[in-house]
């Protein structure tokens, strides 16, 4: 059993990234929902390296998101982002946040699979909305009612979110507690997979 073979002193984030091994920790979800702001912290807390899909495309592209939107439509802002999480998914363990729409991508989706253990931060339509709203940084939130958008995204995307490795719901608590839950998943993991 884990128990046994776990040094006793195994800190949380110790037993965590002993059970994700070189696999890459890839966070997913709707927008709002914390991908990059927890991915950030449970890469420090993990002691591994953390790198944001949005952030790399922007860097290698010398744009930003919106401005490739504008310039090159959506299809071929999945096409780039396909291209960078492939590289980015290569070698681990690393956490990898990525944008919303990144698992709703079939080319995407796959990478993602293949290259590591998936977590859905989950959350509810106000919470996703309280936190989007304060920044127009997102292209596919201009519309005449953002919020709608928000809600037939979440009906759209959340069976598919529902294919993670393991989900933790975010809400108004402070982020460290989320990273506990994330770490405890994680960990969590690896011990029911030791008893099948
Ligand atoms: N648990 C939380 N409590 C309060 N604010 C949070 C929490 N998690 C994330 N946020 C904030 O919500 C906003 C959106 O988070 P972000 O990480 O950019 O989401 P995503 O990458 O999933 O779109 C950021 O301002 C972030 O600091
Ligand atoms: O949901 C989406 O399709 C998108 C989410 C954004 O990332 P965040 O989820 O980090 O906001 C960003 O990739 C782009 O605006 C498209
Ligand atoms: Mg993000």
């Amino acid at each position: 059993m884990n128990d046994v073979t776990e040094p006793v002193s195994a800190t949380l984030a110790e037993r965590a990234k002993l059970a994700l091994g070189k696999r890459n920790l890839v966070f997913i979800g709707l927008m709002g929902a914390g991908k990059s702001a927890i991915g950030r912290l449970t890469a420090q807390a993990l002691g591994i390296p953390f790198i944001d899909s949005d952030h790399e495309i922007e860097r290698v592209s010398r744009m930003t998101i919106s401005e490739l939107f504008a310039a090159y439509g959506e299809e071929e802002f999945r096409a780039l982002e396909a291209r960078v999480l492939k590289r980015l998914l290569r070698s681990g363990p690393r956490v990898v946040s990525t944008g919303g729409g990144a698992y709703i991508n079939e080319r995407s989706r796959r990478q993602i699979k293949k290259g590591g253990m998936t977590i859905w931060l989950n959350a509810e339509l106000d919470v996703l909305w309280e936190r989007v709203n304060k920044r127009d940084t997102r292209p596919l939130l201009k519309t005449e009612n953002p919020k709608q958008t928000l809600e037939n995204l979440m009906r759209a995307r959340y069976p598919i979110y529902a294919e993670a490795d393991l989900t933790v719901q975010s809400r108004d608590v402070k982020k460290e507690m989320i990273v506990e839950e994330v770490l405890i998943a994680i960990a969590d993991r690896q011990k029911a997979q030791s008893h099948d």
